[in-house]
């Protein structure tokens, strides 16, 4: 970290940041989708406890992201005023904080829901922060195809808290997160580029280029829209979903292909690539929404 002056303590707020709050909602509503798309129901109580505990795993997470990179995180300007880089905490309290409710989420798991529940989450939390964050985040700009694995473990998560088991619907909505991850990602960096190569970080269009990143998430969204479609057809899932799914891709899609024909520009001209950025996170929150609209109506 650079010196600094430390303005301790840190408050609640602080903590609460350290979680990432804004991105793990997305997170914890797909694995709560997963839960309520199982065909097995859980008791609210069980059902509650397993979300809480995505939570507080996905929180947990953030927390050890945000303790080993305050380094880099001190060089961006959209992470400058985070409690590490903006000097609110001590290191070593997000450390605790990280590695506390990272063993709190498991076990309470492990004790209250389900051994298999429990396991998938410290895989996915272990990617994300040993995976992703120590290791390819700095070596590769593959680092958000494999490391973002990570994310999109909870559907699997909350249907493993409510069955104990995993199945060929939830492996499809983690192919789904899986493969939304580089066009989410992606689209993204196209417009914070410079950030990321102020901070060193070897992100796609850095180390690659533009026209390769355009590229490339133009390719990614056709085997994303094919798994996304896919539970129709194959009979796991109904109209409502089916008719969702194709309209909702079929949109992304157009954005994705408008991102990808383009040709580059100036940062602050980069509309077609901010309006990728924030529909794919309405995507995933209307496909998973709608997954569990066509379970509730076919009930
Ligand atoms: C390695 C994979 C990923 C990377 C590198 C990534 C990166 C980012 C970045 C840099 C932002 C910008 C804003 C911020 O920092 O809050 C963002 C926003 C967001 N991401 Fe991702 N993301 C990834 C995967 C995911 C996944 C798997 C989800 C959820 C399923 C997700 C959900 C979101 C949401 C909801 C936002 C908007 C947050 C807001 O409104 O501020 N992301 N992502
Ligand atoms: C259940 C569980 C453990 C889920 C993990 C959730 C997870 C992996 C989410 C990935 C999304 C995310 C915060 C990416 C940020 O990348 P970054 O860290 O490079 O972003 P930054 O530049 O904002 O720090």
């Amino acid at each position: 970290m650079t010196a600094q002056t430390i303005t301790l303590p840190a408050d609640w707020r602080d903590f609460l940041a350290l979680t990432k709050p804004r991105v793990m909602t997305l997170v914890v509503f797909t694995g709560l989708c997963g839960m309520l798309a199982a065909p097995v129901p859980i008791h609210p109580v069980l059902g509650f406890t397993a979300v809480l505990c995505i939570a507080l795993g996905a929180g947990a997470a953030g927390a050890l992201n945000q303790w080993y990179e305050a380094d880099l995180d001190a060089k961006m300007k959209r992470t400058q005023g985070r409690p590490l880089p903006a000097g609110r905490m001590e290191r070593e309290s997000a450390l605790h904080f990280g590695v506390g409710l990272a063993i709190f989420s498991v076990v309470l798991m492990g004790l209250a829901v389900n051994v298999p529940a429990a396991i998938i989450l410290t895989v996915s939390i272990l990617f994300y922060v040993l995976v992703y964050t120590v290791w390819l985040k700095r070596r590769t700009p593959q680092n958000i195809v494999i490391g973002g694995a990570a994310g999109a473990f909870p559907p699997l998560i909350g249907w493993a808290a409510a069955t104990g088991d995993v199945a060929l619907l939830p492996f499809l909505l983690f192919s789904l997160v899986f493969l939304w991850t580089p066009p989410h990602f992606w689209a993204l960096a196209l417009f914070v580029k410079t950030d990321y190569a102020n901070a060193g970080v070897p992100m796609l269009p850095v180390v690659a280029g533009e026209r390769v990143t355009r590229t490339q998430i133009g390719l990614y969204t056709i085997p994303m829209a094919a798994v996304a479609v896919a539970p129709w057809p194959l009979g796991l899932t109904g109209p409502i979903y089916g008719i969702a799914a194709c309209l909702l891709t079929a949109t992304f899609g157009v954005l994705a292909v408008q991102v990808a024909t383009r040709r580059t520009g100036p940062e602050d001209k980069m509309k077609p690539e901010k309006r990728l950025f924030a529909f794919s996170i309405l995507y995933l929150f209307a496909m998973f929404g709608a997954l569990v609209a066509d379970r509730w109506v076919a009930a």
